[in-house]
């Protein structure tokens, strides 16, 4: 153990973001998994379900049992599916753990809007609409503070930090903003599913949930929660032949743009762009057009804008953001938030 360490379990321990926060805590200097939970492989090594692991994590695998797990660990990052997370989040929080949790289960506002998206009644319906979305880039203060602590999704987060900032400052319409993501595989998970089976997903590329999906709402709710007005966002997702990964390409109309060049526009949206996320470590507003694999197993976000159109006609702006689906669209933002929420440097154990 290392010294003035803080105790970290993690639930649902054997799907892709548990290993990566697994991964990540390897390299923590301040923070150790000291809990591993799991269904259906109790008692294994943790390195047994993911042999990555083998010599560095040899850990077991233990029930679900929230008092258990309180006298060992300090903190819980909950890694479960949506829907079962909820009532797991609860049982951790009442015994007096802080919370981390991955699932969409406490990102809306309303139970409402909750219910309607995803087909499930919500079992601890007077939380949701105040738990805090784990974005310490807008939302530090009350993170450090936080009981439990909603993660965001993964495709919001690489729509959410170009987007937040330039409808907050009025530079683009509210209306009219198509968000177009690819995704790797990972970021279904690692439960089996027919779609992710490699040969489904491979050599293809396809379009799904077009018009339904539930990062949509995600995206439109948060966007307001930042800027302060509504916005009407079309998203798309696509699954792409990738092990990992989320490339957002980004249509929006520019307000007050008569009279202005291509070039102008996009030099006022990167300003803005750049003076929000000035200081802050994990945000790049980078002049080239990002890419998967430049920020690929790091919790760095890449973000630019291109401007169409000539110089009597703007057209739309572009924005390009790359983020890695499970460092920044998942555990590498747990680790920021257990950071933020425990008063440590907020790059502890994600500089890399
Ligand atoms: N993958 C990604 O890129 C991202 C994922 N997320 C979210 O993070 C969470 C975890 O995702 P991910 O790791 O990919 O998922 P996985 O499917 O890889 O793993 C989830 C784990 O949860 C456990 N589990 C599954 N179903 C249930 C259930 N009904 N009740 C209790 N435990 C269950 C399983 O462990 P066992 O059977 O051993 O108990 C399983 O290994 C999800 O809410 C997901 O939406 C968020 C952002 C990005
Ligand atoms: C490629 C793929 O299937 N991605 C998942 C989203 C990732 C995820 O885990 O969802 P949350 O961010 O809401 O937790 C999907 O579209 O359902």
């Amino acid at each position: 153990m290392k010294s003035n360490t803080l105790r970290v379990a993690l639930i649902g321990s054997t799907g892709y973001t548990a290993l990566e926060v697994a991964r990540l805590l390897l390299v923590h200097p301040q923070a150790e998994l000291t809990v591993a939970t799991s269904r259906a492989d109790e008692g294994k090594p943790l390195s047994e379900i993911h042999p990555s692991l083998a010599g560095r994590c040899e850990i077991a695998l233990q029930p679900f049992d929230p008092d258990a797990i309180a006298k060992q660990a300090d903190v819980a990052m909950c890694c479960l599916p949506h829907g079962a997370s909820a009532q797991s989040v609860k049982e951790l929080a009442d015994a007096g753990l802080r919370v981390i949790d991955f699932s969409a289960d406490f990102r809306l506002s309303s139970v409402e809007l909750y219910e309607h998206w995803y087909g499930v009644t919500h079992p601890w319906p007077e939380r949701v609409g105040n738990v805090v979305y784990g974005m310490p880039e807008f939302f530090a203060d009350q993170i450090a503070t936080a009981d439990v602590v909603a993660n965001p999704g993964c495709y919001p987060t690489s729509a959410i930090m170009p987007l937040a900032p330039l409808v907050k400052a009025g530079l683009i319409q509210t209306t009219d903003i198509i968000v177009d993501s690819k995704s790797g595989v990972s970021g279904a998970g690692r439960s089996p599913k027919l779609g992710t089976l490699y040969c489904e997903a491979n050599e293809q590329i396809a379009a799904y949930s077009v018009a339904s999906h539930r990062h949509g709402p995600e995206m439109q709710d948060l966007i307001q929660r930042i800027s302060g007005s509504e916005v009407e966002v079309l998203f798309t997702p696509h699954l792409t032949p990738m092990d990992r990964g989320i490339l957002s390409t980004i249509y929006v109309r520019p307000t007050d743009a008569a009279g202005s060049t291509p070039e102008a526009i996009a030099e006022k949206l990167m300003a803005t762009l750049r003076q929000t996320y000035l200081g802050e470590p994990f945000i790049h507003v980078v002049d080239h057009l990002p890419s998967t694999k430049h920020v690929a197993t790091t919790n760095h976000v890449q973000m630019t804008v291109r401007v169409s159109g000539t110089s009597n006609r703007p057209g739309r702006a572009i924005l390009v953001c790359a983020i890695d689906n499970l460092t920044k669209g998942a555990s590498g933002a747990a680790v920021q938030n257990m950071n933020v929420m425990f008063g440590m440097n907020q790059s502890s154990g994600l500089s890399g």
